[in-house]
């Protein structure tokens, strides 16, 4: 996707990016991926392709390599913090939690009124605000326990969209919203890339709507970036009924390599023992037969 447009400066840039967790071997290796202003880019792959792994990453949650590596908005999203704390760029991921020390992330817990979340986000302008609790449809006197999965995700998403972000990574955070909800916030996010100049990296498994919504896509398979192109250039959306038509292939035939790569290992014969001779220290002889 390097120089969609052909503008200067993209607002979101990955060049030769590698990662893995501590202690496991590479995941991914030189990822690359540009996207300019105004950008709604569609990231697809299987369970366990490397979606949330690579929206942490351009979230600044993980640090690779140097400075370079991951930028947006021209500074590096792990390095320069004030990306985040000035809300340009923003993650809006799977669960509600918060970072508790040595325990990790732990769900939000606790008698909170919508109203408490929402209008204890300092700095948010009222007008933005009261149009966010109106398009999420939210009740300010919800209690966050005792409401629905679908209705507290809307609260949480209200929360994070209240500043007006330059670059948003979105990661599944649509399947327990209704079809209106998602219809509406989809339509939001759309008008803020076209007025604002927003950038947005959607990962989702739910692509009713999306053909028509994102610019690009980036198909991910085992943490490789396999395809990344605007919309228009995909070459079989041209002819298929929908998003999902065409996906669906490029799942299968992922999923049938893999089964295939599987079978041949099982098949292959097991590696050759290493034969231990009679002196070394771990054989067994009668000899130590004795003292057992
Ligand atoms: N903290 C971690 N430590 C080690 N490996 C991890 C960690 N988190 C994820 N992984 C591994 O990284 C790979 C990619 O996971 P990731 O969550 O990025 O996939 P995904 O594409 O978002 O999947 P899904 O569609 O199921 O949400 C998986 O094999 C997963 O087991």
């Amino acid at each position: 996707m390097a120089g969609v447009n052909g503008a200067l400066h993209p607002s979101l840039e990955v060049t030769a990016m590698n990662f893995a967790y501590p202690g496991q071997p590479p995941f991914i290796s030189n990822f690359n991926l540009s996207l300019q202003r105004g950008s709604r880019c569609l990231l697809m792959g299987a369970n366990g392709a490397g979606k949330t792994t690579l929206l942490r990453v351009l979230a600044g949650k993980h640090m690779v390599g140097g400075r370079d590596v991951v930028r947006v908005l021209g500074r590096s999203a792990f390095h320069d913090t004030a990306l985040t704390c000035s809300g340009e760029l923003a993650y809006l991921g799977g669960s509600w939690s918060r970072t508790v020390g040595c325990a990790g992330e732990v769900p939000l817990q606790g008698d909170f009124s919508a109203e408490f979340m929402i209008f204890g986000v300092e700095g948010a302008d009222p007008e933005r605000r009261r149009q966010l609790i109106e398009l999420l449809d939210i009740d300010l006197r919800w209690r966050m326990h005792k409401v629905s999965d679908g209705q507290r995700r809307r609260v949480q998403i209200c929360m994070g969209l209240l500043q007006p972000f330059e670059v948003l990574l979105l990661d599944e955070i649509t399947v327990d919203l209704d079809v209106v909800a998602r219809l509406d916030l989809l339509e939001f996010f759309k008008e803020e890339c076209a007025q604002r100049g927003a950038t947005i990296v959607y990962a989702t498994h739910i692509f009713d709507g999306l053909e028509t919504w994102a610019t690009h896509i980036a198909y991910v398979e085992d943490g490789t970036l396999k395809r990344a192109q605007h919309i228009s250039e995909v070459a079989e959306l041209k002819v298929a009924r929908n998003l999902i038509s065409v996906v669906e292939p490029w799942l299968r035939k992922e999923r049938d390599e893999r089964e295939k790569a599987a079978a041949v290992k099982a098949a292959a014969p097991p590696p050759p023992r290493v034969q231990q001779s009679a002196s070394s220290p771990w054989g067994t002889s009668r000899h130590m037969a004795y003292y057992r």
